[in-house]
């Protein structure tokens, strides 16, 4: 018997900056420019270091969306040398790279001559689509315009970037909304055949924001989402859940193949309350399942050979490493 595979990344998150133009309805991420807003080089090698130590392959670079756009960012980050936080998190990938880690991406909305640029140093970028609906959580938030969000997804796809995307669920759309967001998805990757996998993200209110006393969306709910996603989605496309964020053990049956990127030692900083499962907490997770451990960057992109030149020898020392079974750190 073929038992049902489901994948998972092990990641390290570097929030390198909380400092964002918009101001989502739902966000406990965001803040005003301050202290430690940025984070400093010291500790982002550290992160890079410890978690490449553990057994990580994946580094997460998931950040604020323009923070040159906030009023007396740019001095702060000066301080630290740098003029575009771009430039820092290039850098940042280079150091990635070399302690065997490969960066992923997602600060917002990005130029497509910035896509360009990350790609180069870059296994893989993401994006949230959040929903194609208009929804008051977004009134403050220029970078989450649908329209907005589909050109830059399209311009990852012109750059043959392997791309993650994903809805987030219980922002004030409705299921028609979530089935639209979903074709919208479906749409761009038959054109350009980018997207990897499709995160269904269920909301989580937090203290303090706009939606703190907004209703959640229950189980029962989440699993139709995921069904529908893996109706209208082809089978080259994961739909991936986070696991920290719902009932897992109950929602993987509902179509999910992969589980995302876990952390063995940051936390999730987009939802903190929330701590990620352990690895075998993970096979339990998934029940008759295989749980198998994969890279930022897909099979078939790695075979299609959509990456950059400098990324190839690591890729290919990762691929052998998480196929062998017994690989030491943190298995
Ligand atoms: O492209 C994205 N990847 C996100 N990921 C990354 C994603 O799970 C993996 O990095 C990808 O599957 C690539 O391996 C997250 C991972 C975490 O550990 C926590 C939060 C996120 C959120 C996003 C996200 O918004 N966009
Ligand atoms: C990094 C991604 O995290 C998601 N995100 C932001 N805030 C929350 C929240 N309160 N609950 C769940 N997901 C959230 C958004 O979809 C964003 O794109
Ligand atoms: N700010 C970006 C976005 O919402 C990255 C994830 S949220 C920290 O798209
Ligand atoms: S979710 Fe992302 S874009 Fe929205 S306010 Fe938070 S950091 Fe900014």
């Amino acid at each position: 018997m073929h038992r049902r595979v489901i994948t998972y990344s092990r990641n390290a998150f570097l929030p390198l900056t909380t400092v964002c133009q918009n101001r989502c309805g739902y966000c406990c991420f965001r803040t005003p420019v301050e202290d430690g807003c940025v984070m400093p080089p010291a500790e982002a090698i550290r992160t890079l270091d410890a978690s490449a130590a553990l057994g990580c392959t994946e580094a997460l670079f998931t950040f604020g969306e323009r923070p040159g756009a906030v009023p007396g960012f740019g001095e702060v980050l000066g301080r630290l040398g740098y003029a575009d936080i771009l430039d820092y998190v290039y850098d940042l990938s280079l150091a990635a790279i070399e302690r065997d880690l490969l960066p992923h991406t997602n600060a917002g909305i990005l130029t497509y001559e910035e896509l360009d640029r990350l790609r180069e140093v870059n296994a893989s970028m993401g994006l949230m689509l959040e929903t194609t609906a208009e929804v008051a959580a977004h009134q403050n938030s220029p970078g989450k315009d649908p329209a907005v969000r589909i050109e830059m997804i399209e311009n990852a796809g012109r750059l043959s970037i392997p791309f993650t995307t994903g809805i987030l669920l219980g922002i004030g759309e409705t299921m028609d909304d979530r089935e639209e967001s979903l074709r919208v998805i479906a749409d761009l990757h038959a054109r350009f055949g980018h997207i990897q996998e499709v995160i269904v993200q269920n909301f989580c209110p937090k203290p303090g924001t706009a939606m703190e006393g907004a209703a959640v969306p229950g189980t029962d709910e989440i699993c139709a989402t995921i069904s529908l996603a893996r109706e209208i989605l082809p089978s080259d496309v994961a739909v991936q859940i986070p696991p920290n964020l719902a009932d897992a053990s109950r929602l993987i049956g509902c179509g999910v193949n992969d589980l995302g990127g876990v952390s063995p030692l940051t936390v999730d900083y987009v939802n903190p309350e929330h701590p990620w499962p352990q690895i075998d907490e993970l096979r339990r997770l998934v029940g008759d399942a295989e749980l198998c451990e994969r890279l930022c960057i897909y099979p078939h992109h790695i075979e299609r050979g959509w990456y950059s030149p400098r990324l190839e020898p690591l890729i290919r020392r990762l691929r052998e490493r998480i196929a062998a079974p017994d690989r030491g750190a943190g298995a």
